[in-house]
């Protein structure tokens, strides 16, 4: 039956994009994403945002909950100052193939661990895998019913300190309505809304930023 949508994806990179160059990755996957197939990247609209979230943070440690196709992956990793880390975790195989490929392309993959696996399953074995007490920042853009139980996963881990940020795609498109009520609600948490668009297309969406208070 052919390629997938995301090995589609990376033919457009290995074909359009430089190697080793993080921003002509992204561009790559934007032109794809906008002119020729929709993916559910976080996008050229949210992507800023994003951006300026991860440089404000300047993370030492920071995970991904999604990695899909890695856009996301390469939009962080590329603004990580030298020596630090992003996690990135994944549990369809065949994206996480797809993921490394894209993260290698933009020359990242030394600054990147692609985990393949739930979530669920990772978040209790980080500190002894990984030696990481907590987390500097934390994109969350898998699953939408899994943002709120791995909040509270990643906080009985104790892998959140205060000051730690927490990054949410789509609260409003799919929506996560139980996690933005706990967030928003919680005295553990400062949230704010950004409000911005769906990925490549004119509705809305926007991220909510969430720093923990300890
Ligand atoms: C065990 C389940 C929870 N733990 C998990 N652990 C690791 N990886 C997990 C994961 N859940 C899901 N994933 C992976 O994250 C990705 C899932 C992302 C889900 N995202 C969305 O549904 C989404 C959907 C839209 C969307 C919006 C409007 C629309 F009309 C159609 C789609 C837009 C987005 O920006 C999205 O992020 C996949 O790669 C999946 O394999
Ligand atoms: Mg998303």
């Amino acid at each position: 039956t052919g390629l997938s949508r995301p090995q589609r994806m990376l033919k457009a990179v290995q074909k359009n994009a430089t190697k080793g160059d993080p921003q002509s990755v992204i561009a790559a996957i934007d032109y794809y994403c906008r002119h020729k197939e929709w993916a559910m990247n976080v996008g050229d609209d949210k992507g800023p945002i994003l951006d300026s979230v991860v440089s404000e943070v300047n993370p030492s440690t920071a995970l991904e909950l999604g990695t899909y196709c890695g856009y996301s992956t390469v939009r962080i990793a590329r603004l990580l100052s030298p020596g630090s880390k992003l996690i990135t975790v994944e549990f369809n195989p065949a994206y996480a193939a797809v993921a490394r490929q894209i993260i290698a392309h933009a020359g990242l993959q030394n600054k990147v661990t692609l985990v393949e696996g739930g979530s669920g399953d990772l978040i209790p074995k980080i500190k002894e895998q990984f030696g990481i007490t907590s987390f500097d920042f934390v994109f969350l853009d898998h699953w939408k019913d899994r943002y709120l139980p791995d909040i509270k996963l990643l906080e009985d881990c104790g892998l959140l300190k205060k000051g730690s940020v927490l990054l949410a795609d789509n609260v409003i498109c799919p929506g996560t309505p139980e996690y933005l009520e706990y967030v928003r609600n919680s005295p553990r948490y400062k949230s704010q809304y950004f409000q911005s668009y769906l990925e490549y297309t004119k509705a809305e969406d926007g991220l909510e930023k969430s720093v923990f208070l300890g």
